[in-house]
């Protein structure tokens, strides 16, 4: 297809998106901004951000994002409505936005940790559509693992909803009760990971290199065995099994590693999240 023909594709394809409203610009919601934009899903201009103090988000005006404070006017302007403040921050929200929501206009998505789409159509009408993600801040650079139920969006719904994300990183669709662990696997894991890298990096640091160098070496090593096991399609302990040359360094590293409660401590740390993931709603109620 010729470019100019793939242009106007892609403009036609924006205009019938529509504008999306992020109410609540924080970390996740400025990342799912940028990434799509990035991805070419959408253009700045046509998705709004609101916070309660818009002068924080003067930089994305620079950029061309409208910005606003105003969350009914955002929804009354947008098709697709995203929710992305605190779970405590919530039900304020809800109450101000539920006179401007039209069933037959808006689909509501929810990224918010321990909220149903019950809870949210309890508050916004049973008709409403509701459909839950949960991305990682990895969106803003298009490698997000988001997971995305629904318990009352049509197909056609869910698979808009399913293909936007796919714009930004990988998407599963889950059963709605998988929400919470899926929190604490994918959205908290990008933390649990980062601090796997710069436990590493400061390994590095104690057997003779600098800083600046120890983080590079070991945010590539990172890099490279997730890789393999996503090209590959491999199971970890497959590729494991090719580093542990028998007598040698790993393998004495890995058990060492694992006596002092390595992947145990990592699946104790997931398990928590997820508890409290499930109760960050009612826990305010
Ligand atoms: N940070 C992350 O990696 C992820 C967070 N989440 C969920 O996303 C939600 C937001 O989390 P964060 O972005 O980390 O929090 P955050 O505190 O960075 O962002 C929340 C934003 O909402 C704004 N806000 C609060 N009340 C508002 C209102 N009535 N109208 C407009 N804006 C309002 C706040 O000013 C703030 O900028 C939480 O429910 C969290 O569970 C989900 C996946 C990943
Ligand atoms: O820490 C939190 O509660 C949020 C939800 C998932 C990532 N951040």
């Amino acid at each position: 297809m010729c470019r100019v023909s793939f242009a106007i594709i892609s403009i036609l394809m924006k205009s019938l998106i529509g504008n999306i409203a992020i109410l609540g610009s924080g970390n996740i919601g400025l990342s799912l901004a940028y990434g799509l934009v990035k991805s070419s899903y959408q253009t700045a201009s046509s998705i709004i951000l609101t916070r309660r103090n818009v002068s924080g988000l003067s930089e994305q005006a620079a950029l061309g994002y409208q910005v606003s404070a105003n969350n009914m006017e955002a929804v009354s302007s947008a098709s697709i409505i995203i929710l992305a403040v605190l779970p405590q921050q919530l039900n304020g929200l809800l109450n101000e936005i539920k006179p401007v929501i039209d069933a037959k206009k808006h689909t509501v998505i929810s990224v918010i940790s321990g909220v149903s789409c019950n809870d949210i159509k309890a508050k916004l009408g049973e008709d409403v559509q509701v459909i839950r993600a949960m991305p990682n801040t990895a969106i803003s650079i298009g490698q997000s693992m988001t997971c995305i139920a629904s318990e009352n969006a049509t197909t056609e719904n869910v698979d808009l909803v399913k293909g936007m994300f796919e714009t930004v990183g990988s998407v599963v669709v889950i059963n709605e009760e998988l929400m919470t662990s899926a929190t604490a696997l994918c959205a908290c894991g990008i933390a649990f990971f980062l601090r796997a890298i710069r436990a590493a990096s400061q390994g590095g640091v104690e057997i003779g290199f600098h800083a600046e160098d120890a983080l590079k070496m070991a945010v590539q090593t990172a890099k490279g065995a997730a890789d393999l096991l996503l090209i590959h399609e491999s199971h970890p302990e497959s590729e494991i099994d090719k580093v542990t040359s028998p007598k040698g360094c790993t393998i004495a590293g890995l058990n060492e590693m694992e006596y002092h409660g390595f992947s145990s401590s990592l699946i104790k740390g997931i398990k928590l999240s997820a508890l409290k993931a499930g109760g960050l709603y009612t826990e305010e109620k």
